[in-house]
């Protein structure tokens, strides 16, 4: 019974996922060779934009990967590119053959190929089921290297599409690659998705996938409603403990994000404050005033007795709550009835989690994710080069690559903090916890790509404000 023809972008898809949407064009009445020619043509305009009017190399692989080079280098040669295609291996499926007998231009041997302008790699793409023998790296790489310019179509080969991991040792570098039909995974997990250069996706009609994960996108933001007030747009009670730093920057990055009042709990207060943060020595107040309607816990808040207490009392109020940092080392499971929470391990304290938990740490780092989110009822966002989210009842969601000047000390508070601030501008809607997530973790990444390189933490929780500014869809209008 073929799915709902609205084709789907934003979806990534496991080889399982793009086989049944695959099967669901071909009911709908479409054939494996019309896909062929669409994906294949697609990613031609691709590498034709990046060739202008240079020479191109296709390297073709038995497989649809393979199919999909004849079509590319034929595309090429009919908008007038000097075009060679290396045979790695015969075509074995008929998709393939027949993409073959369609391309009029040259074959050559590996042997024969000069420098030139473009390489493209059609040897293996989602197909992949093991690592590459030695002739064809050998292959890959030797042609790669003869190129000024190396486009991957659909997945760089030697990438397993399910799990990003990179099957062989020493495989190239990509300036480009073009997904077909959907993302997979791989382009956006670790070590793959370092390799790939951009991305770019060909459209091929593929409709929406029921349990696919999806990419992280732009959030559309509103400007306060006309008689908004402090409290209605919502206030973010942040919990500090043994280092307020850390609590400061979350507090910086929170006040851009959108919250209409943002509070400090502290025992002793920050020797430098900004004049627009209120700090309170009263953290039991903040806790049980009705208008605090998210929490922040975690960021510098130590490991002491102390610091669990105040976690437990945080926890206990009952409010949508961002668990971070110590916070996340200190969490037990029974200190989680009743709140919602958003928890934002990063690879250690993940496994402090997951030890907690119950959980067995084993597996892709989505299926860990879900598995935790599952077991605690919040939502996780599990942080890293390949930051990723995991909703109870298996929504996931995936962040392009970010800035790698993110690796610097205290960037994760600055997260912490805008995801927070969303969550209490949410407040209404205890549902909102996966939105709220979303929404910092893209505040996040585009302030870094704003911020561009070597920046402070301090630098990128400023600049959570402009990144807001990019994604705010109006409502004040003003006078002109
Ligand atoms: N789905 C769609 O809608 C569309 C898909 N399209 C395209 O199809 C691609 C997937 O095609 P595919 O399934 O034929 O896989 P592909 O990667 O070409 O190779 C598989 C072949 O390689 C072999 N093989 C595997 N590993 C190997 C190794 N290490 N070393 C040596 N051999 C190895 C394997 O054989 P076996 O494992 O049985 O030995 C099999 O013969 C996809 O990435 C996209 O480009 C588009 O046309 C648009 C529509
Ligand atoms: N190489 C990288 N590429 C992209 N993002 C990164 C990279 N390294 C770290 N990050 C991001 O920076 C933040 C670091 O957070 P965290 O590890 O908690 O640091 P800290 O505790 O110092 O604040 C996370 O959002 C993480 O996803
Ligand atoms: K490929």
């Amino acid at each position: 019974m073929p799915r709902c023809r609205e084709p789907v972008l934003s979806q990534v898809l496991t080889v399982a996922q793009m086989r049944a949407a695959e099967e669901d064009l071909i009911a709908a009445g479409s054939t494996v060779d019309a896909l062929m020619q669409l994906a294949g043509r697609g990613a031609g305009e691709w590498v034709r934009r990046i060739a202008g009017g240079g020479s191109v190399t296709v390297l073709c692989g038995p497989g649809n990967n393979g199919g999909d080079g004849w079509v590319i280098a034929e595309y090429l040669r009919e908008h007038g590119n000097a075009v060679q295609v290396v045979q790695a291996r015969e075509p074995v499926t008929d998709a393939a053959r027949n993409a073959k007998a369609l391309y009029r231009g040259a074959v050559v041997s590996a042997g024969s190929v000069t420098a030139g302008d473009v390489f493209v790699d059609c040897l293996f793409g989602s197909g992949l089921t093991r690592a590459l023998p030695d002739d064809l790296l050998a292959l890959l790489c030797d042609l790669a290297a003869l190129h000024r310019h190396r486009i991957a179509i659909d997945l760089p080969s030697g990438i397993e599409s399910d799990s990003g991991a990179a099957l062989n040792e020493g495989l190239p570098e990509w300036s480009l690659t073009v997904a077909l039909g959907a993302w997979k995974h791989a382009h956006f997990a670790m070590p793959a998705c370092s390799k790939m250069g951009a991305v770019r996706l060909v459209d091929i009609g593929v409709a929406a996938l029921p349990g696919a994960a999806r990419v992280l996108a732009k959030p559309k933001l509103e400007a306060p409603a006309a008689d908004a007030h402090k409290y209605r747009r919502g206030m973010l009670g942040i919990v500090a403990g043994e280092m307020p730093g850390a609590a400061l920057l979350a507090a910086t990055a929170a006040l851009r994000a959108g919250a209409g009042y943002v509070k400090l709990a502290a025992q002793a207060a920050p020797l430098v404050v900004p004049p627009e943060l209120v700090v309170t020595g009263d953290a039991a107040g903040m806790l049980a005033d009705a208008r605090t309607s998210a929490l922040l816990v975690g960021p510098g808040l130590g490991r002491s007795d102390e610091a669990s207490r105040l976690l437990a009392a945080a926890l206990h109020a009952g409010r949508p709550t961002v668990v971070d940092a110590d916070a996340l080392v200190l969490l037990r499971p029974a200190m989680l009835s009743g709140a919602q929470c958003i928890l934002t391990p990063h690879e250690g304290e993940m496994s402090a989690l997951e030890r907690a938990f119950g959980l067995s740490g084993a597996g892709l780092r989505r299926d860990r994710a879900l598995a935790l989110a599952e077991v605690s009822g919040a939502v996780v966002v599990l942080k890293g080069p390949d930051t990723l989210i995991a909703a109870p009842g298996g929504e996931t969601v995936l962040a392009p690559r970010a800035s790698s000047w993110l690796s610097v000390a205290g960037t994760g508070d600055v997260l912490a903090g805008a995801i927070a601030s969303r969550l209490a501008t949410h407040c209404q809607d205890l549902e909102q916890a996966l939105r709220a997530a979303e929404e910092g973790l893209w505040l996040h990444g585009e302030a870094a790509r704003l911020c561009g390189p070597a920046f402070t933490a301090g630098e990128l929780a400023h600049a959570v404000q402009a990144a807001l500014k990019a994604c705010h869809g109006g409502g004040y209008e003003g006078t002109s």
